[in-house]
């Protein structure tokens, strides 16, 4: 049987314990501040506990009174933690105040009137005073949202007052019923009663930590969940992007501004619907695949790039992240969608392929432009015209000149995207004053663009491309080193349409190049010309007029089409250089040629064929007919007075080709009958039968 007094060591010793390793071990940082007077607390409750059961051991009542004191510091303590972690205001000097009379009247009642029945009932009065106190503190007083902590603990404070009480009453009937208080055994029995209630007030101390803690967690728990959803609801409200929550049958919940705006709907009328008729129909994107796969906690997310419908029907791209939202049991119950618009990204990628493509574009059309031969540079013009258009994203395009010494405009080339009128038939010939507006554009080399026709303030303008059925155009000068050639067009029927600096910038560059063509093709036709014609009389010279001949002498000897030869010269010529002067022959020549050139059918050929010799090419014409026609020239050319010397002459010969001979023996027969038409008196026609016959 163990003493009672040994008991009373071990008990006390065991809570010594308890309070040391909750001081080392329970360090929760969260609760950080209570934790220390808590610990504090129990430090003190094992050392009053110790020093009641020293009290046992060796009775004093200077023991009583410190256990008493460590005790009530202990208690004081523990209430002024948890107000602290609760934030509210403990009144530290009315405490310690009424602590310190209260160890005063200990410390009178266990030294100065050291009878026991005063200090017993002393004690237990303090004691339950305190905790009545405690318990009405608590009770009342103690923060709002922790009231049933609050209640909880005043209702056991409340219950160790009433038992204080009943052992301060139980001490008086004792000390009045004559019981010898020096007896050792009613102060065992004290001892006993102090150290247990240390100990119950130790165990009540740890009961009320685990529920404050449990409650703490509970209150910790609840109030995380409501700053999550704080938080949640402040990103989803104010995110950039634009996000979206769906029950799992994938239809919309909630969406917040920057969704709505995406989609271009509002967030009202998005309730409830289903998310997959956002989607653009063009995409076959899958989704609801994905987030059935998501829902049934196959996946935990997916990200993609796709593209929504807003109701104008204008397709927005989206950067999506879907992830499953988990329920209180851990398992997916709806999904959230977060959507980044991806407009502006999408934007600047098409504008760098569109770039590239332009480039490519116009590196293709210089190169066929540059390689291209003469007679295919209007074909190469017209190609080049179908890869700006399309390029351009226009509906047509073409090439305006100015023509005539500038005196009037010609749609020379152009581009019709498919279904879409060509307009050239009609611009063929128009005057150069209906542009001058355009001229002053082109002065200044800037480009008039025209977003929108309806934006045009000019009445006559806002008709003529109103007829013509014209939204935007974008119009680009094309400046030679001699000044304004003409412009490339750009037309847009169905639509507005406006084009950025960059794509203005290579349009520019592709119209310089046609520009530079359209030059070097009006220099070879100039240089062509001069090779082929006479300057004097503006007839074709010997050499194109020897190539037409062979043609029609390959006609003839292919398909037995007749062609014959006219050769004419002025009769005595020198004469009339010599007594009117050069400068005169040289307009008589001039005057011929027209005066001849004039009477000829259209498909006849003239051509000067050296000094003062004609050749005309009859194609489909005999010798018969030639004749005819030679007579009639020479006829007339008799009866003109011409300006520069009045009446002149001319002698003909005729010939007709014949199918096995060569251009060179045609040619020698017709000049014979010429030489034959001088040598007989001139100013008469000969056939060159006759020139033989002779
Ligand atoms: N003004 C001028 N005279 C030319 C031109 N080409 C040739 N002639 C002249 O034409 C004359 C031709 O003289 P001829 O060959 O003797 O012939 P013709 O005087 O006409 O005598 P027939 O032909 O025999 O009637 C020469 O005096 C040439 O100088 C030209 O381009 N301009």
């Amino acid at each position: 049987m163990l003493d009672i007094r040994t008991l009373i060591v071990i008990i006390g010793l065991i809570a010594a314990l308890i309070a040391v390793v909750f001081t080392v071990t329970w360090r929760r940082p969260e609760v950080g501040g209570p934790a220390g007077h808590w610990a504090a607390g129990f430090g003190l409750a094992a050392v009053g506990t110790l020093g009641t059961a020293l009290r046992g051991v060796a009775p004093d009542a200077l023991s009583i009174v410190a256990a008493a004191l460590l005790i009530q510091l202990y208690i004081l303590l523990v209430v002024r933690g948890l107000c602290r972690y609760t934030g509210h205001r403990f009144p530290d000097r009315l405490a310690f105040s009424v602590l310190a009379v209260f160890t005063l009247a200990h410390a009178y009642w266990g030294l100065i009137d050291p009878s026991m029945t005063a200090r017993i009932v002393n004690f237990f009065i303090v004691f339950s005073l305190f905790h009545l106190a405690g318990a009405a503190h608590l009770w009342w007083r103690f923060p709002r949202r922790m009231r049933t902590v609050g209640r909880l603990t005043a209702a056991v404070f409340l219950l160790l007052a009433v038992v204080y009480l009943g052992h301060a009453a139980s001490a008086v009937i004792v000390g009045v019923s004559g019981t010898a208080l020096t007896d050792p055994d009613p102060l065992r029995a004290l001892a006993v009663v102090v150290s247990i209630l240390g100990c119950i007030v130790v165990a009540m101390t740890m009961l009320w930590m685990v529920a404050a803690n449990w409650y703490i967690r509970s209150q910790e728990a609840v109030r995380d969940r409501l700053d999550a959803e704080r938080r949640f609801r402040g990103i989803f409200e104010h995110s950039a992007s634009g996000i979206a929550l769906a029950d799992a049958s994938g239809r919309l919940m909630a969406v917040n501004n920057a969704f709505a705006e995406l989609v271009g709907l509002s967030r009202a009328s998005l309730a409830g619907l289903p998310f997959d008729d956002l989607d653009d129909p063009g995409d076959a994107s899958g989704d609801m695949e994905t987030i059935r796969r998501i829902l049934s906690d196959e996946a935990d997310y997916y990200r993609t790039e796709k593209r929504y419908r807003r109701p104008d029907g204008q397709a927005i791209w989206a950067d999506v992240t879907t992830s499953a939202v988990r329920g209180d049991d851990d398992l997916p119950t709806s999904y959230i969608t977060v959507a980044v618009d991806l407009q502006e990204k999408k934007a600047a990628e098409a504008e760098l392929y569109r770039r590239a493509e332009g480039e490519a574009m116009v590196q293709a059309i210089s190169t066929a432009l540059l390689a291209a031969p003469y007679d295919q540079i209007d074909e190469t013009i017209k190609d080049a015209l179908a890869r700006i258009g399309q390029a351009a994203m226009a509906d047509r395009s073409y090439i305006f000149q100015w023509v005539d010494d500038d005196r009037r405009m010609s749609n020379t080339h152009d581009w019709n995207a498919e279904g879409v009128a060509p307009q050239i038939r009609d611009l063929g010939d128009l005057p150069a004053s209906d542009f001058d507006w355009l001229r002053r554009h082109l002065r200044e080399r800037s480009v008039p663009m025209i977003q929108s026709v309806a934006e045009v303030a000019n009445p006559g303008l806002w008709a003529l491309f109103k007829q013509r059925e014209i939204r935007s155009l974008l119009l680009i000068p094309m400046v030679r080193d001699e000044g304004p050639i003409g412009f490339l067009g750009l037309d847009v029927v169905n639509g507005d349409r406006s084009w950025t600096d960059s794509e203005q910038h290579l349009l520019r560059i592709a119209a310089d190049t046609l520009a530079g063509a359209l030059a070097r093709q009006r220099l070879e036709h100039e240089l062509r010309y001069q090779a082929h014609h006479d300057p004097l009389t503006g007839l074709l010279n010997r050499r194109p007029f020897e190539e037409a001949l062979s043609q029609e002498i390959h006609r003839l000897q292919r398909y037995g089409a007749p062609v014959a030869l006219i050769m004419f010269d002025i009769d005595h010529f020198k004469a009339v250089n010599d007594t009117y002067g050069h400068d005169a022959g040289d307009r008589t020549l001039a005057e011929l040629a027209k005066g001849i050139s004039d009477q000829l059918r259209a498909g006849d050929l003239l051509a000067r064929w050296g000094g003062e010799e004609f050749m005309i090419l009859l194609p489909e014409t005999d010798a018969a007919g030639a004749r005819q026609v030679a007579d009639s020239l020479r006829r007339q050319v008799a009866e003109h007075a011409f300006s520069a010397v009045g009446g002149l002459t001319i002698s003909l010969g005729v010939a007709q080709c014949r199918s096995h001979e060569t251009l060179e023996d045609v040619t020698q027969r017709v000049d014979e009958a010429l030489y034959a038409a001088k040598r007989c008196g001139r100013d008469r026609v000969m056939g060159d039968g006759e020139a033989r016959s002779r």
